[in-house]
């Protein structure tokens, strides 16, 4: 019998670690395990959502898939968090940029999460809560990619329940708000963090840009997600 009395994740407490990165891709998160990982076990896979736990730098780190959205995310982290024991959650997404002068192969860590869900309405708070990165994983995150070498951006996201917005000028109005990207999960998971009492942060990688066209390479993605992966390591380091 397993102790997660979840349909959804199927392992033991002790199966994984304090610390969880969280690609929304579940073949990203086993790349990362077998790329970073030093004797990787498989903890789920359940719906295909892999989930392994292995040592980074001598220190016991996991990778599991969040799915892609809001619903799903929070799911997964709500259980990650309420029965499985994790403190902390470091989503390694990837995003659309909206400045011109946010590149594709850029990292941008979120202090914040602007949303069209309706998650941060339905807790029983007399205020709409604000999905906001936690402070100590931020500047570790910032810390991570001063030491390695990457270029970062720091700010609001957008965490949208659609890829495809019916509201044409949706970009155009984010943009004109200081926006800097748009992604699915950010503002889930860090509205799972606070009610849980936990810590996240969500560090992206931008894939594409919605005003320039601009476009990766095979190589270069590769490689930006490598940064992404290495910084999101490195920050793991301090809650291990
Ligand atoms: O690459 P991941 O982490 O899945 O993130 C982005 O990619 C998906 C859309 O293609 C959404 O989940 C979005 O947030
Ligand atoms: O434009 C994009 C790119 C990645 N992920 C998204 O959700 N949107």
């Amino acid at each position: 019998m397993f102790e997660t009395g979840s349909a959804c994740i199927r392992c033991n407490k002790e199966d994984v670690a304090k610390v969880v990165l969280m690609p929304g891709d579940p073949l990203r998160a086993k790349f990362i395990a077998e790329k970073y990982l030093e004797d990787p076990i498989l903890f789920n896979d359940v719906r295909n959502m892999l989930g392994y736990t292995g040592t980074y730098k001598g220190k016991r780190i996991s990778v599991m898939g969040s799915g892609m959205g809001i619903p799903s995310m929070c799911l997964y982290a709500h259980e990650l968090y309420t029965q499985v024991g994790v403190d902390a959650i470091i989503r390694v997404g990837t995003t659309g940029s909206l400045p011109e002068d946010i590149h594709t192969g850029e990292i941008v860590i979120a202090q914040s999460a602007a949303t069209n869900s309706a998650i941060a309405s339905l807790y029983d708070s007399p205020v709409k809560l604000a999905p906001t990165a936690s402070w100590d994983m931020l500047i570790d995150a910032v810390r991570s990619c001063e030491r390695l070498g990457v270029g970062y951006h720091v700010g609001q996201v957008v965490s949208s329940d659609v890829f495809y917005n019916p509201r044409e000028d949706a970009p155009v109005r984010y943009k004109e708000l200081g926006l800097l990207c748009v992604e699915m999960e950010t503002a889930g998971l860090y509205i799972e963090a606070q009610t849980s009492h936990k810590k996240a942060v969500s560090i992206l990688s931008v894939s594409d840009t919605f005003f320039t066209g601009e476009a990766l390479s095979a190589d270069e993605r590769e490689k930006s997600f490598t940064d992404m992966m290495e910084v999101s390591l490195e920050t793991a380091l301090n809650y291990a």
